[in-house]
């Protein structure tokens, strides 16, 4: 699945790469506004949440319209939510990257740029977009690319959020510089989502890295789970694009996360 995806990625690149030179990048990259700090919005006493613009999913198909994504943004926000994901692969999830811009122009919290990152012209594209942080897949790069990767976005100030699917994924990520890990618990081979992924590989991750659950979090149970094993912010799609009140949805996850049960041993 991983390698389906990515041909596509590279693919939809060239096409783009010949359209827009990496210079024009760069200049609109010098022109948005400094980047967000991602490490800092998803630290402190209270779990956070990262909420997703997510319209369609290789595991699900369709899963919701959003028509505007900048509107959806803003009520995630206002319910609390820390970053915002903006999924702007084209083919399997149906985003782009004017959903990155248009969530950028509309909320003041950093917005993570969800993508299948091989190269560093994504990622100077992602802070000409306006993102503040970026994903970076270690099942999809091999070590050199992804030790350069993490120092090419800190250098131009986008926050990596490395992610991770299994221990050995995990030894690379921390050898390779990560402040911020993301476990997975989806599957790359089979889709399955497999939520206890967290708690075995979360005791790997040193206690300085940001440690983020990511996938299968349907309410505050599966939030509470998460954050008693250890993390210290989820990322949530389907359940927040599907249900009928996506800001109420966050401000329920928001409100459990900042429960005074969940602070021991976070301080
Ligand atoms: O969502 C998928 O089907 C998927 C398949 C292959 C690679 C990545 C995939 N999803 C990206 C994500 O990591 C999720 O969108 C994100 O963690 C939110 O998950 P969920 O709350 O379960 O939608």
């Amino acid at each position: 699945m991983l390698d389906e995806i990515i041909d596509g990625v590279r693919a939809d690149l060239a096409e783009r790469q010949a359209r827009v030179a990496l210079d024009e990048l760069k200049e609109r990259a010098a022109k948005a506004q400094p980047a967000k700090d991602g490490v800092a919005a998803l630290k402190g006493d209270s779990v956070k949440v990262i909420c997703e613009v997510k319209r369609s999913s290789p595991s699900k198909g369709a899963l919701a319209a959003i028509a505007d994504p900048a509107g959806l943004a803003a009520d995630y926000e206002a319910g609390g939510a820390a970053v915002i994901s903006v999924l702007t692969e084209q083919r399997r999830f149906g985003g782009s990257l004017a959903d990155l811009e248009a969530v950028r122009a509309k909320v003041d919290i950093p917005v993570l740029r969800k993508d299948f990152i091989v190269t560093s012209y994504q990622l100077w594209e992602a802070r000409a977009h306006g993102a503040d942080v970026i994903l970076l897949i270690v099942a999809a790069l091999e070590q050199q690319a992804l030790v350069s990767l993490i120092e090419r976005a800190e250098s131009i100030g986008l926050t990596p959020l490395v992610e991770v699917h299994d221990e050995e994924e995990t030894a690379r990520a921390v050898d390779a510089g990560a402040r911020v890990i993301g476990v997975n618990a989806r599957d790359l081979k089979t889709l399955q989502v497999d939520r206890s992924n967290f708690a075995r590989i979360a005791p790997e991750i040193p206690d300085h890295i940001v440690k983020i659950a990511e996938s299968g979090v349907r309410g505050p149970h599966d939030l509470i789970a998460y954050a008693n094993d250890g993390a210290d912010a989820v990322l949530v799609g389907e359940s927040l694009v599907t249900g009928r009140d996506p800001k109420a949805a966050v401000a329920d996850l928001v409100a459990a996360g900042a429960h005074p049960a969940l602070r021991h041993g976070r301080d």
